[in-house]
């Protein structure tokens, strides 16, 4: 077998080296010269795979180590019988974990409580779902918008118009599409922008198209009360420096970006891969990259539960770190051109970065039950 992946999927070779010959490109450049003697693509979100890119060619079998699936043609493959696998829920946990920082930090800059507001999240499925259950762990009231799952008969789910009349926080986590009864392309339009609550905050962690971003700058020239966090941009790799420049938080599409969330998508298409090859499973996360030492935190009893929770987050993920380096990169560019390679680069040198699984607190029974739930509820472990 002949693979072709994206050079920036990690564990290539341990999980796949046993198909054959695994051959790694930046994945903006994979096109159809590239693929003309492939069996097997592997892709990140920045490769477009459609029927035609793939015609003529050996490929059957396309997989992408992401939750999202905007850049395939989902539709067109499955005619030209090309099997087609992604990575549900991979990174989810790092998206939680960007939404939780970006509250943290929203909170710092306003002076307000991010404890008391209410949260409404549209979008209630992998991310959404699991963003609502730490929430309401730690205490947040949540508001949920997912007309998709209120037609499948859900109960709890609310119109979008009454979410942003109610909501004091709003964080997005829908599919990009344009077709079909629920597209979501421009779904946040110059009107549902304006209809935001005075002193809202905003995150969009889920695809840039989702909000019109053009509307989105005159909204937020006009209305400073707003407070907007962007990992995602409209015309990605490039980033508006005006739009960057009115926004609370501007990082470059790095959400997920935990090491584990991409370990786990690519495990996710390898097992896929074999279940296409009617091979086993014979590789496992868990062998390739065991949870090398899990850190520890000696915690001191007299602190409180915020301040504890919010060093606890700050030290697992920073939010400030991704937008003081995009903000640098989009300063130092001297062009669009050099924008859009500075986005690419800061994904591609992205730091280390785990997740809260992995910080266990040492002595922490000491910690009154109130604290202890607390960390308990937003993802730690206790030991
Ligand atoms: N910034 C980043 O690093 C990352 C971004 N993402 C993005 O987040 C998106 C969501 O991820 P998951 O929660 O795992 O996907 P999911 O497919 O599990 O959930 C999406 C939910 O949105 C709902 N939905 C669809 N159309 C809607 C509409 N018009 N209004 C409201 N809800 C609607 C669906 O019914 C579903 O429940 C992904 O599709 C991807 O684009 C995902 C991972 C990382
Ligand atoms: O999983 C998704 O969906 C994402 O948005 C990924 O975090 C995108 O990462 P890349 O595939 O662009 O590296």
């Amino acid at each position: 077998m002949r693979i072709v992946a994206d050079e920036n999927i990690p564990l290539l070779d341990g999980f796949f080296a046993s198909f054959g010959d695994i051959i790694r490109m930046p994945g903006r450049a994979i096109d159809r010269a590239a693929v003309s003697d492939a069996d097997v693509l592997l892709v990140r979100s920045v490769t477009r795979v459609s029927a035609e890119l793939l015609a003529g060619t050996p490929v059957r079998f396309v997989g992408t180590c992401t939750i999202g699936t905007d850049h395939l043609d989902l539709a067109g493959l499955a005619a030209a019988g090309v099997r087609v696998a992604s990575a549900p829920g991979c990174n989810a946990r790092g998206v939680v974990e960007y939404v939780l920082s970006c509250l943290l930090t929203l909170a710092e800059r306003t002076g307000e409580s991010w404890w008391g507001k209410t949260v409404g999240v549209v979008g209630v499925g992998e991310v959404g779902n699991r963003l609502i259950t730490t929430l309401e762990a730690l205490g947040v009231r949540c508001l949920r918008c997912d007309p998709p799952r209120a037609d499948a008969g859900e109960r709890g789910l609310i119109d979008i118009d009454q979410l942003l009349a109610e909501a004091d926080v709003i964080s997005c986590h829908v599919p990009l599409t344009s077709e079909g009864a629920y597209p979501t392309s421009h779904l946040f339009d110059e009107q549902r922008l304006q209809a935001l609550k005075k002193g809202a905050w905003f995150i969009n962690s889920s695809r840039g198209p989702v909000i019109d971003n053009l509307a989105l700058a005159r909204v937020l020239s006009q209305r400073p009360d707003l407070q907007v966090a962007l990992d995602v941009w409209e015309y990605e790799p490039e980033v508006s420096p005006a739009l960057a420049a009115l926004c609370a938080l501007a990082t470059p599409h790095i959400a997920g970006y935990s090491l584990d969330g991409k370990l786990r998508g690519t495990a996710q298409i390898y097992a896929a891969l074999c279940d296409f090859a009617g091979e086993p499973v014979a590789v496992r996360l868990e062998a390739l990259a065991p949870n090398a030492g899990e850190a520890t935190w000696q915690v001191n009893p007299e602190v409180c539960a915020d301040w504890l929770l919010a060093r606890a987050l700050r030290w697992v993920y920073d939010v400030r770190d991704d937008d003081a380096r995009m903000r640098h990169m989009l300063r130092t560019a001297a062009d669009e051109s050099q924008r859009r390679a500075g986005f690419d680069q800061l994904r591609k040198m992205y730091p280390l970065r785990r997740e809260t699984g992995l910080l266990a607190f040492a002595g922490s029974d000491v910690l009154p039950v109130n604290v202890q739930n607390v960390l308990l509820a937003a993802g730690f472990t206790l030991s």
